[in-house]
């Protein structure tokens, strides 16, 4: 089906064809669009900018249920529907693929779309099928036509004439091999899927957890919230149903609604951030330096989560935080979120990371160097993410890594430390960046990052089956984090000494 004679993604451009032509000239364009409920038309919104014009799906839902006005009950109705079809995009495609009668990509986008959303309301919603049918041709005729409509109509039949049970045995028995039935399944790309389960085997859990990890990843993430040490307080949000952390000091979870509304979020002293990050930052505070004289460096600070903490933690011990970010629009973020730290406890630098050797070789105490990654760790987060990455990320990213890593080492003074965390567990980004570092210089040591952790973390936090650390051939721990099992992000941590 050509995407002639439709609208385009916006509903800018309306049909070109004749009037008499038309399939919905009884109708006045007013009255087509009243045939979209307002809660599906910003799921389908929403997943037309993310296919269509590789928008972020957790940056412009909120902004159409803004927009669009939604009250609570259909914003909460558009986010499962939208985040949970990106998200499962992978499955419903090869369901799809088994209900339409030509290859996926020769469909009108917007019509591929409209069947994503109608497939994830059948499949994984509480939405009795002739409700999700009703509503999505209903909604197709609005926004794209009426031909289309009835293809809709005729598709949704069939995905509907099995359980999403028949349907997961289906698609998997037609597969060869694990990877690509697990991918199948939980609707994650196989190469996704072979790295995860490898993260999980080298960081010394069971590789056959990767399915409850990738059921995780297809869930939505608990809200943590923290309390800037000395400047804010959970308190308020404790009172309104929040349950205290069990990972880090002076966090929260959520009990859900607008965060917003907490005292504190507005000033930015209480701040919605993963528990996982939180318990980087608090590593980095706390890991040994001798004569520590205050001066920490955040090389890759947007947009500031880390930052913010690190900078409340420094000002409690008297030292001041060199943030840095490379982006403008980020470090704009990271000048906001330190915005509710005292002055005295930062300065922000807008550049290159790398560069920074050359403007103050050897001068840190502490560096934490917070690399961009491919963000595997965080997939929960940013529901269409796995689908954009490809491999060839993790090799273009991990040159920049180890040159970020390098020049984070070149800063540290003899005996000062260097923390190096990516939100990715694929072990190219974790093991093998540190790896390759510490094989290539003669002044780092790796430090036992796993009793940081646990003396930076709640007490019990990585007890029995919590166990985070990993030992090293060379001495030392690193710290990975797992989304199923403590429930943040799949945070990787490793401290370093420059002994030299
Ligand atoms: C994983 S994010 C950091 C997250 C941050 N630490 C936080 O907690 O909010 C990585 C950041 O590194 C920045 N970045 C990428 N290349 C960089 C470079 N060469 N130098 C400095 N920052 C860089 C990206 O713009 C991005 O904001």
């Amino acid at each position: 089906m050509s995407e002639r004679g439709y609208r385009n993604a916006k509903g800018h451009e309306r049909n070109r064809r004749a009037q008499k032509d038309r399939p919905f000239s009884a109708q006045a364009p007013g009255q087509r669009r009243r045939l979209s409920d307002p809660a599906r038309l910003t799921a389908y919104q929403a997943l037309r900018a993310v296919n269509g014009e590789d928008a972020y799906g957790n940056l412009v839902l909120p902004h159409l249920v803004r927009k669009n006005r939604l009250d609570k009950r259909d914003a909460a109705f558009a986010t499962e529907l939208a985040y949970g079809a990106m998200r499962r995009q992978g499955t419903w495609d090869a369901v799809l693929g088994h209900c339409v009668d030509r290859p996926l990509k020769d469909l009108d986008p917007q019509v591929l779309d409209a069947l994503r959303l109608g497939a994830h309301q059948l499949l994984a919603m509480r939405v009795p099928d002739h409700a999700a049918l009703d509503a999505t041709v209903g909604l197709v005729r609005g926004e794209i036509g009426q031909g289309p409509a009835g293809l809709v109509n005729a598709v949704l039949r069939k995905v509907a004439r099995q359980s999403t049970e028949e349907w997961l045995d289906q698609l998997e028995a037609a597969e060869s091999d694990d990877l690509r039935k697990l991918g199948v399944r939980y609707s994650h790309p196989a190469w996704e899927v072979r790295a995860l389960r490898r993260a999980l085997r080298m960081s010394g859990r069971p590789q056959e957890e990767i399915v409850d990890l990738l059921e995780t990843n297809n869930a939505p993430a608990r809200v943590h919230l923290v309390a800037l040490p000395g400047l804010g307080s959970l308190a308020a949000a404790l009172d309104a149903g929040a349950t205290p952390g069990t990972l880090v000091a002076d966090s929260a979870e959520s009990a859900g609604g607008d965060v917003h509304r907490i005292p504190g979020t507005r000033d930015g002293t209480v701040r919605v951030q993963d528990a996982g990050s939180q318990l980087v930052a608090r590593v980095m505070a706390d890991v040994p330096v001798a004569d520590d004289q205050g001066k920490w460096a955040d090389f890759c600070a947007g947009p500031g989560g880390k930052a913010s903490l690190l900078a409340a933690l420094a000002d409690q011990q008297d030292a001041r935080l060199y943030a840095n970010e490379v982006s403008d629009h980020r470090a704009d973020l990271v000048e906001q979120a330190l915005g509710a730290v005292p002055d005295r406890a930062w300065t922000l630098r807008v550049g290159d990371g790398r560069d920074i050797p050359g403007e103050m070789p050897g001068g840190f105490d502490r560096v934490l160097v917070d690399v961009p990654c491919t963000g595997l760790g965080a997939l929960r987060r940013r529901p269409e993410a796995r689908w954009r990455r490809t491999p060839a990320d993790v090799a273009e990213l991990g040159s920049l890594q180890r040159e970020l890593l390098s020049a984070a080492l070149d800063s540290t003074r003899p005996g000062g430390v260097v923390l190096y965390a990516t939100c990715s567990p694929h072990t190219a980004e974790t093991l093998d960046v540190v790896s390759d570092i510490v094989t290539a210089r003669e002044d780092t040591e790796i430090l036992d990052t796993g009793e940081s952790a646990r003396r930076a973390a709640l007490p019990g936090a990585f007890e029995g089956d919590r166990r985070a650390d990993l030992e090293w051939p060379e001495g030392g721990t690193s710290v990975q984090l797992w989304p199923h099992v403590h429930g943040t992000d799949a945070m990787f941590m490793i401290a370093l000494r420059k002994t030299a």
